[in-house]
């Protein structure tokens, strides 16, 4: 089957159960929500890796507040977002009549380029027949491209939710690498905070010799891990980044981590690497592998 790869986001009225929709689909391992300005259009949540296919999931930035939105017209920005994916699922809790804003809602999307689903969020707060009837009055609401009743709980469906948004997204080459899941400006964040320190006294020797991956944060209540690799261009480089007895990497790992907890606002455990990717800079893989 050929690969299958997209952007997806979650709409609906507060407390529709978005979020905590979100950190499900994507596991325990990304749930750091930034507060801070994004620099990129998309701010991707996470990434759902599955053998052929990846489903990334984006956030709509003035969601967050929708309560000044419903009221309102909608924000340029959050058009913007809704413009640019593959997938909607318009989310509707189980437990509350369908209503006037998601009505609203569904009329806006609908209007869009991509496929818009129902998700029935907190299935477990309600009974079977209960379920059946909002299920049926979700259909009467617009023309859902799928409904999915899922809850976030207890699990119930994800995988199937999973299948349904892939099932709408366009054949594509993978666009992220394996195994990162990862909230994306904050990850470019510490990634130039660990090289800004590895450079430092050694500026000289190897200008433009080091570049930085973060492979993986994972968050685990008040403490985040990060698990960063650092490359440079030969293996008498790698020598200098450690130091005498790995001194000197012992230090940098110090620096960045007091950074990076002033910018994650949790405890952090740092886990850096020293790699050596030959000659980096004159090999494309290497530099696209690198974000160059
Ligand atoms: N029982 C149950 N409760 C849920 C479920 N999903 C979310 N909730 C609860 O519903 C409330 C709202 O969930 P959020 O994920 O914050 O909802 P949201 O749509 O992101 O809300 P806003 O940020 O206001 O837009 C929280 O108290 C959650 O704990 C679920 O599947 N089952």
């Amino acid at each position: 089957m050929d690969y299958k790869a997209g952007f997806a986001c979650f709409v609906g009225r507060p407390n529709a159960g978005k979020s905590t929709l979100l950190n499900a689909l994507v596991g325990q391992k990304i749930a750091i929500t930034s507060n801070r300005p994004q620099t990129t259009r998309h701010v991707i949540r996470g990434v759902v890796h599955q053998p052929d296919a990846q489903v990334i999931l984006v956030d709509t930035p003035g969601l967050h507040r929708p309560r000044t939105l419903l009221g309102e017209r909608l924000g340029d920005l959050v058009r913007q977002t809704w413009s640019e994916v593959d997938v909607i699922g318009l989310c509707m809790p189980a437990d509350e009549d369908v209503g006037r804003g998601d009505r609203f809602i569904a009329a806006e999307v609908g209007e869009l380029k991509a496929t818009v689903i129902a998700v029935v969020t907190k299935a477990d707060l309600v009974p079977r027949e209960k379920l059946a009837a909002r299920l049926l009055a979700v259909q009467e609401l617009h023309p859902f491209a799928d409904i999915v009743p899922v809850s976030a709980v207890s699990g119930e469906n994800l995988d199937r939710l999973i299948e349904v948004l892939t099932s709408h997204l366009p054949a594509s080459p993978q666009l992220y690498p394996d195994g990162m899941i990862t909230d994306e400006p904050e990850q470019v964040l510490i990634a130039e905070m660990v090289r800004e320190a590895a450079l430092e006294g050694v500026r000289d020797e190897l200008p433009h010799s080091i570049a930085v991956v973060v492979e993986e944060l994972i968050r685990e209540g008040n403490l985040t891990k990060v698990y960063a690799d650092v490359y440079v261009e030969r293996s008498s480089q790698k020598a200098i980044v450690i130091g005498h007895r790995g001194e000197r990497l012992k230090g940098v790992g110090t620096k960045a981590r007091g950074e990076i907890e002033e910018l994650l606002g949790t405890k952090v455990y740092l886990d850096l690497h020293v790699r050596v990717a030959k000659d980096w800079q004159r090999d494309p893989r290497q530099l696209r592998k690198l974000g160059f």
